[in-house]
Formats: structure tokens, sequence, C-alpha cells
């Protein structure tokens, strides 16, 4: 039943890929702004249609939760128990400006006994590399490019002497390169590479990166899916407390600053505390 699902959204976010292929390829992308100051584009709205459309027609009737659509309020929302939290493109700016490091996200989430929501499962399409993600706690976690056979991903473990530290391309904060600065304490020799989208946290999912730190503002949409195919791998999406990173529990939709990392083993605590963080704002 679960692997059906999984499998109806992977083809659906592909779908939502091709659409936003046809107007990558066009001169004119249709740009705005929006309130929070960060560019949409007629890709964004089509794949939103998309793929709106096609989980409506699905055999379960779930509300969507997406970037680009009237978003319902808290009291709404917290009836729910289970949501579609999409974002249709991810990276908007990445796509603006032609480098492919863009995505589509779809995660279905779930209401827990704390009140809380999280991902049962995400999907993240990369539509300029035909790459899907995809992966839940119950689930594990895959890769799949083109018509190629599926592959299961699993975090890397860390070498203390080769240690890749993402951050965003666009919206770098000086948070966040305050904090790789006191990373560089722990591990001198870190790399620091900037990438846009969710394609980070597949990075750290799939083992390509160790460490995805976000100082500075994202939406739940940004991170539910990803966050699934990262816990399927077995890594960690956090929050400044080190808990697992929540959802729907507050009236607006701006997420904390968070962490992610694929080997949990690895000595998080030392830099990743209310403490360490307070100051970095
Ligand atoms: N001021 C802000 N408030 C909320 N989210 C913001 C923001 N500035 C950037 N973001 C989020 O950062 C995402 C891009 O992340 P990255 O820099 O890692 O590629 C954007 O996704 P969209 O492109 O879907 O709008 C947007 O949601
Ligand atoms: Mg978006």
């Amino acid at each position: 039943m679960m692997n059906d699902l999984i499998k109806a959204v992977r083809d659906i976010a592909r779908k939502a890929g091709e659409v936003i292929l046809d107007v990558y390829e066009q001169q004119e992308l249709g740009i705005q702004r929006k309130a929070d100051a960060t560019p949409v584009t007629q890709a964004d709205l089509r794949a939103n249609e998309v793929i709106e459309k096609h989980l409506l027609r699905l055999n379960v009737s779930y509300p969507i939760l997406s970037e680009e659509s009237t978003h319902a309020d808290l009291s709404v929302r917290q009836t729910w128990h289970h949501y579609w939290l999409v974002d249709p493109l991810d990276g908007t700016q990445e796509f603006i400006n032609g480098n492919g490091q863009f995505t589509v996200n779809i995660a279905l989430m779930e209401k827990a006994d704390n009140g809380c929501s999280y991902p049962l499962f995400g999907v993240v399409h990369v539509p300029v590399t035909h790459t899907t993600y995809w992966g839940g706690k119950q689930s594990g976690a895959f890769k799949q490019v083109g018509n190629e056979p599926v592959v299961s991903i699993k975090p890397r473990l860390l070498d203390r002497n080769n240690v890749v530290v993402l951050g965003s391309r666009t919206y770098g904060t000086a948070g966040a390169a305050a904090f790789i600065e006191q990373l560089r304490d722990i591990y001198p020799n870190l790399t620091p590479r900037k990438v846009g989208s969710a394609l980070k946290s597949c990075l750290v999912a799939e083992g390509e990166a160790d460490i995805y730190p976000r100082i500075g503002p994202t939406s739940e949409w940004d991170t539910a899916a990803v966050q699934g195919v990262v816990e399927g791998a077995g890594g960690v999406l956090m929050n400044p407390a080190g808990e697992r990173f929540a959802y729907n529990f507050k009236a607006h939709l701006v997420n904390s600053d968070f962490l992610v990392i694929g080997d949990t083993s690895m000595d998080w605590q030392s830099f990743w505390n209310p403490d360490a963080l307070r100051g970095l704002h």
C-alpha cells in the first residue's frame, strides 16, 4: 500500500519535472517576487497545478499544503492527520540562474501523538538530471537516475580529515558563515560547498557530503520531503535542540534553523546546541 503510494508520488514529481523543464528551456520565465522577496516563476505555478491535480486523483484523499497555494490556518491544519506538503519548485533562484540545482519536493505528513506532524515519506526529484530520491523512516531511502536500476542510498561515516559542509548558494547568511568558522575549530580541514535546494540534504543522505547546517529562514515545504529521504537513509534532520524536526504546530510556516547529518555517531552535540547557536543571528 505504502509502496504503491510512493510509486504514484514519484510519477507525479517526474511529471512536474517535465513541466518545469519545458519552462526552463524558454526565454521568458515569468519571474515575480513574493512577500518574502523570494522569486516565483511560471514553472513554480505550472508544476503546482500538475502536482495538485494528480495528488487529488489518488485513491487517498488528503489535504494539500503547497508553497504556491493558499495556506490553511493552523486551526484547520491541526485537524489534519495526514496531508501532502509540497514545494513544486525548490531552488527557484537557481532555476532562474540556470544552474540546474532545483528540485520538486513532495512529502506525505502524519500527525504524531505529540500533536506535531512528521514526514512518513518524501520524494525529491531533480528535473535536469532526471534523478529521483525517495525515502522514509520505515521505507529506507532510494535513488533512481532516469530508467536506470533503483539503488538504495546511505550516508558515509565521518572522516574527520575530509569533512564536507554544505550551505545555500543564494541565501547564505552571516550566521551560516560564522557557524562554519566555529566548525573549523573542530574540523580544521573542512571543505565548504554551496549547493541549491533540497539537493544539499540528498547529498548528505547518499554519502557525498557530511553536514548541512541551515542558519536562516526556510519554510516547511523546503525540508519535509528531503527529511523523509535523510531519515530513510539513516541520517537526521534536527532542530536547534537536537530534536527530530517537526511540522504543523505553529501559525506560521517558517522553519527554525536546522542541521542535517548523515553519520549520527559523530559528536554533533559539540557544535550544535542552543548555546553554540546563540549570537549567530
Ligand atoms: N526570507 C525567507 N523566508 C522563507 N524562506 C526563505 C527565505 N529566503 C530563502 N528561503 C527559502 O530558501 C529556499 C531555497 O533554499 P536554498 O538556498 O537552500 O536553495 C527557497 O525555496 P524556493 O526556491 O522554493 O522558494 C525559500 O523557501
Ligand atoms: Mg518553491
